[in-house]
């Protein structure tokens, strides 16, 4: 299970959005675990934490210098901690690591040898050095924005306090992985600190620090923080109680109190928008809202993708992913819809299995009967090549996600023509738009695309969700 839905998991099931740092820190051992063992006093006090903690939290996050400024009985108090971490509950290894030579290695290290679901990375080495950790699908960072140390705040704020730096590694870091692998470190006690940030990164998990530093904040903070479903936002244990004999029943009454103002917030949202996209209402674009959206969600990657045909692209569409959230892939319908109500058909057929959700979706909205090729006919069965009811002699027009050389689709096609059915036309969603229109075309095939990838590429670098480098990869593939 990746890190993301490991924790949305412990969040549900404990109903939880607290974490508690699992610190050795020898300033802080409660009286009662003192010894001359210091080490040993050290564990017994880890070990009473995460005994106490473990069913009322959604994960645990070690400090790494805690255990390294132990030296090297520290670094196998880590591994005896990690491995008493029970398995389903996400770690988040606090390592601000910042070193670009190391990130490699470091990365191959903590993701695969101490098998930590996450870790913290401070962004000032940029995207070169998050990229190394990014390559572990299961694994995420946390890009460390803002602390809430009061001499940091000459960079944090830099230039000036509307436009601060801190808001920049916010925007800038979003570029460099999906939502499900790259959150957000946030320490601060201001509200508005964390509300600034949350309005630019609606989609993005921020670990929020620091915020017990001022009394009777955790409403304000929470108001800030939590996005529209009421959540999203890891909440910290307060240190101090992590000393207390009652941990457990002082978690739990944290615990609901957060709950309680969680289940306002969720009431209180009165549709089931998840965020808005940050480009102005008044010259409202909806294939450039979409695109951002799809961008936020995940489902537009850069990076280096290998294709079916071996080459290597600068990015990867991943439109499988919108089932999961109804409200862009609604907006994807419509955009669908916008073309086919132009055209002349009996039936539509989907292209497994990318594209099920969408023909489903489609022939619901349109009434239109839906049908669907195979992939691979089953040696059982009825061993049907096209799945659902149909006339030979019907038209049927044919919905699929991405075009990159077409071969899909036209197998798809082809299978639905040997049946008898007619298809003059193909509608995608995305067009790569190396000349496969063109091949379509000469197979007897009218395709037509809601968008194409430059329209993708340009919109995203407009709006500062990929970097000059990215714009530039794609340009010269
Ligand atoms: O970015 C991408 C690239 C490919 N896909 C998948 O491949 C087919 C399209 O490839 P053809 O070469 O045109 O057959 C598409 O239907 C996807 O299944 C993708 O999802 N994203």
């Amino acid at each position: 299970m990746n890190f993301f839905d490991k924790l949305n998991t412990n969040i549900s099931q404990n109903q939880s959005l607290l974490f508690v740092g699992l610190d050795p820190n020898p300033e802080m051992i409660p009286a009662r675990y003192q010894s001359s063992d210091i080490i040993a006093g050290l564990e017994n006090w880890l070990q009473f934490i995460i005994a106490e903690t473990a069913d009322f939290i959604c994960a645990y996050k070690p400090t790494l210098g805690f255990y390294e400024a132990l030296g090297v009985p520290g670094l196998e108090l880590l591994f005896k901690t990690l491995a008493s971490i029970p398995n389903h509950i996400p770690i988040i290894l606090d390592a601000k690591h910042s070193d670009l030579n190391t990130s490699s290695i470091f990365a191959r290290t903590v993701f695969t040898e101490w098998r930590v679901d996450a870790i913290t990375l401070s962004p000032y080495t940029g995207q070169d050095h998050v990229a190394p950790f990014l390559v572990y699908p299961d694994q995420a960072v946390f890009i460390l924005c803002c602390t809430s140390n009061p001499g940091a705040a000459i960079l944090q704020q830099f230039p000036h306090q509307k436009s601060p730096f801190y808001l920049q590694v916010v925007q800038e870091s979003k570029t460099w992985g999906t939502p499900e692998q790259l959150g957000l470190e946030v320490g601060t006690t201001d509200a508005d600190i964390l509300k600034s940030i949350r309005l630019i990164a609606p989609e993005r998990i921020i670990i929020a620090r620091s915020i017990w530093a001022e009394e009777g904040n955790l409403k304000k903070i929470l108001a800030a923080g939590l996005n529209g479903n009421g959540d999203g936002l890891l909440i910290p244990v307060p240190q101090d109680m992590l000393g207390n004999a009652d941990l457990s029943q002082q978690i739990q009454l944290l615990r609901t109190e957060i709950n309680q103002f969680r289940s306002e917030i969720i009431h209180d949202a009165s549709t089931c928008e998840v965020w808005l996209p940050d480009i102005s209402v008044k010259d409202k674009q909806p294939h450039q809202d979409l695109i951002l959206q799809l961008y936020d969600i995940g489902c537009i990657m850069f990076g280096e993708f290998v294709q079916a045909s071996g080459a290597t692209f600068p990015y990867y569409i991943d439109l499988r992913k919108i089932i999961s959230n109804p409200q862009v892939f609604n907006q994807v319908l419509s955009a669908y819809e916008e073309i086919l109500k132009n055209l002349t058909f009996d039936r539509l057929a989907g292209i497994p299995y990318g594209s099920l959700p969408t023909a489903t979706g489609l022939s619901l909205r349109l009434h239109c009967p839906m049908i669907f090729p195979r992939k691979e006919v089953k040696a059982h069965g009825t061993r049907k090549v096209i799945e659902g009811n149909f006339y030979p002699g019907e038209t049927v027009a044919v919905v699929d996600d991405i075009l990159i050389s077409g071969k899909s689709v036209m197998e798809g096609a082809e299978k639905l023509r040997s049946a008898g059915l007619k298809i003059n036309d193909i509608v995608v969603f995305i067009d790569h738009e190396q000349g496969v229109k063109d091949r379509l075309s000469q197979n007897g095939y009218c395709a037509h695309s809601v968008l194409t990838i430059s329209e993708i590429v340009t919109t995203l670098h407009q709006a500062g969700r990929i970097n000059d480098a990215q714009f530039l990869a794609f340009q010269e593939s």
